[in-house]
């Protein structure tokens, strides 16, 4: 199948890059062995994942995020400021906020503009959930704050979900994520499959490295630290109601979560790198 888009946009915040393909016109979306093809980066265009937009009755647009080995994601933060720029830029306007429909609601987006369109974006990502349909523990209510990792003695786990899921291992040296991830990321414990954070906390903010679901070790998640900086707040290691530095190998995000976890806020840069025209998928 080729894409109802014509071309393809290629954004990245703070490395974690994606390829936004603007499908309103037509409504319809990819498919799984579109993504995975088009995000391979040696056989496609490259990328973590896709960022579909579709038509929306509620926001500018909806967006869909589909991972690199074709798997979709309920929600991605890097994501949706990359197809905030794309949204804006492509506008004509210079809009103070707009809102754009994400698989963790309507979500609120401020854009700070630059000398080549929109350079940051500051998102109110919504709460941070600590039990939900994607957690463990969800069905019997109880949030998995800073317990056991059922089957992995030694790890203490807070799963939280920012619309995707999220486990946070708060105080894991860094250096294990691509040792543990790939286990982790399958933990019987999410039905769904899990995000998992490698965070060290800091006096003045987090370090965090990511194995995301779905496409592995990035340069930079957007959920992810959310969930991080949620973790560290819900374990008193870091304030509530204040901006925190969270540091991914791409660089730093600031992430502000409020006492009742009921608004984070993600502030974070972006950037378009190229684009070009969207081939029909070979051999189809
Ligand atoms: N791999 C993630 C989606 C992308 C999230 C991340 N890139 C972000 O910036 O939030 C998942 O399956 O939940």
């Amino acid at each position: 199948m080729s894409t109802t888009a014509e071309f393809f946009f290629k954004y990245h915040g703070l490395g974690n890059d994606f390829i936004v393909l603007d499908c309103r016109q037509s409504g319809t979306d990819i498919d799984a062995e579109f993504s995975r093809w088009v995000c391979d980066r040696r056989r496609g265009v490259g990328a973590d994942g896709v960022l579909s937009l579709l038509p929306s009755q509620t926001g500018m647009a909806r967006m869909v995020v589909h991972n690199a080995d074709g798997s979709i994601a309920e929600m991605c933060g890097n994501g949706l400021r990359c197809a905030v720029k794309y949204l804006v830029d492509h506008s004509g306007e210079k809009p103070e906020r707009i809102e754009v429909e994400t698989g963790a609601g309507l979500l609120s987006c401020t854009p700070v503009y630059g000398v080549d369109g929109v350079a940051e974006v500051e998102i109110s990502m919504g709460p941070a959930r600590l039990v939900a349909s994607n957690l463990p523990s969800g069905a019997s209510g109880q949030p998995f704050l800073d317990a056991p990792v059922p089957g992995h003695s030694g790890l203490r786990g807070h799963a939280i979900s920012m619309g995707n899921p999220h486990l946070v291992l708060l105080d894991q040296p860094l250096g294990d994520a691509s040792r543990l991830g790939p286990e982790l990321e399958r933990h019987p414990g999410f039905p769904e499959r899990t995000n998992v954070e490698f965070v060290r906390v800091d006096k003045d903010g987090l370090t965090v490295v990511v194995w995301e679901r779905g496409c592995g070790l990035t340069e930079a998640c957007g959920t992810g630290a959310c969930a991080a900086a949620a973790a560290a707040v819900i374990a008193k290691r870091l304030p509530a109601d204040a901006w925190l530095r969270v540091t991914l190998p791409g660089g730093d995000l600031h992430i502000r979560v409020p006492s009742d976890l009921s608004d984070v806020r993600l502030r974070g840069p972006v950037s378009f790198v190229f684009t070009g025209v969207v081939p029909d998928l070979p051999g189809r």
